[in-house]
């Protein structure tokens, strides 16, 4: 199975369940991991024939920008279905990093796969 990666894509949302998170957005990062043939986009060269991670990482940039949600797991199921429904993607694995959500910690969040791996 060929991949097609984001890394550290930088976001901005409101998401958290104390008062002070809700008034402003804070820093996200995200880490993507998506199943797509390479090879047939390799033979034809044509971007029309590749999982563009420039269309997926500004898509993902205004879904997280735009949410409300309380809970990190939440926002990720939210951006997993974006990817499996709107970019056709059959195996995504998804890391969501809050850097600021624990003082003595580098970052912490979740790690979600979705879809079918297949080899
Ligand atoms: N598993 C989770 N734990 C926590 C979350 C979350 O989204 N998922 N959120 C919070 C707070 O919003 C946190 O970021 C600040 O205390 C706590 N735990």
């Amino acid at each position: 199975m060929d991949i097609v990666f984001v890394r550290q894509l930088e976001l901005q949302a409101i998401v958290g369940i104390h008062d002070w998170e809700r008034e402003n957005p804070q820093p996200l990062v995200m880490d993507l991991e998506m199943a797509a043939d390479a090879s047939r986009a390799a033979a034809s060269d044509r971007i029309q024939d590749a999982l563009d991670y420039h269309a997926v990482s500004k898509r993902i940039t205004a879904y997280v920008a735009e949410s409300r949600f309380q809970l990190l797991e939440t926002l990720a199921e939210g951006c997993a279905e974006v990817l499996l429904r709107e970019f056709r993607v059959s195996w995504l694995r998804l890391v969501l990093h809050k850097p600021q959500a624990v003082d003595n910690a580098a970052s912490v969040g979740v790690i979600i796969e979705r879809g079918r791996r297949h080899q």
